[in-house]
């Protein structure tokens, strides 16, 4: 049987590397927007708390298991900036070009432009779930001035790989999953679901 699962999050970008993630798990997955959720709070100043919060969320409001992601990208030079605040970065409404803009602006004066993508994911069976199931994952780069390729979301036209010569942006959909914070960090997860 086939277990229905609220996806916790609005962003277009995650929900499709989701859908092409679990459509292998064996999960029913639907966006939290086709059940009208609206974004939950994000306040805290950690990945796992703001995490297991837009889990909860989600799972309150809809009576059903729910999968969050809180990722971001953590600039060396900067302290870990932009991080937990990757999406807002910019102030808000919330705006990838601006978001890039900024990064780079912020780094123009610094050498050491490596920097890391994070994701932490959480999974709860119902709201009050005592036991969430949490799982992260960390994808190493650079970040680049100009803007490369067409494909992601977010960072991705100026995240860089050296390994693979090119921004994450670049990358085919399936190559961005096997290599990514997020698939990693859900590999992790359904083991643990197991
Ligand atoms: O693979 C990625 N490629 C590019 N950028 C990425 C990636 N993964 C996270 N990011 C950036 C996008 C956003 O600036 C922030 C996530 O913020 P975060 O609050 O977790 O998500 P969100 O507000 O866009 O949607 P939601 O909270 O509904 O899931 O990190
Ligand atoms: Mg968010």
């Amino acid at each position: 049987m086939t277990q229905k699962l609220i996806l916790a999050s609005n962003n277009a970008g995650k929900l499709k590397e989701f859908n092409e993630l679990l459509s292998t798990v064996g999960f029913e997955v639907h966006a939290q927007g086709e059940y009208d959720v609206p974004e939950a709070e994000e306040p805290y100043f950690t990945f796992v708390e703001n995490a297991l919060t837009k889990a909860r969320h989600a799972s309150r409001l809809t009576g059903l298991p729910a999968l969050a992601d809180d990722s971001g990208v953590c600039v060396n030079a900067l302290g870990g900036a932009p991080g937990v605040f990757s999406a807002r970065f910019a102030g808000e409404p919330k705006s990838d070009a601006r978001n890039n803009e900024k990064l780079i602006a912020d780094l123009a004066a610094h050498d050491d432009k490596s920097a890391y993508y994070y994701c932490v994911l959480v999974f709860v069976r119902h709201a009050d779930d005592p036991q969430p199931v949490i799982a992260d994952g960390r994808w190493n780069g650079v970040i680049v001035p100009e803007a490369r390729g067409a494909g992601g979301f977010g960072y991705d036209p100026h995240f860089f790989i050296p390994e693979l010569g090119k921004c994450t942006a670049e990358l085919a959909p399936e190559e961005k999953n096997r290599l990514s914070h997020r698939g990693q960090a859900l590999r992790a997860l359904v083991d643990k679901l197991k």
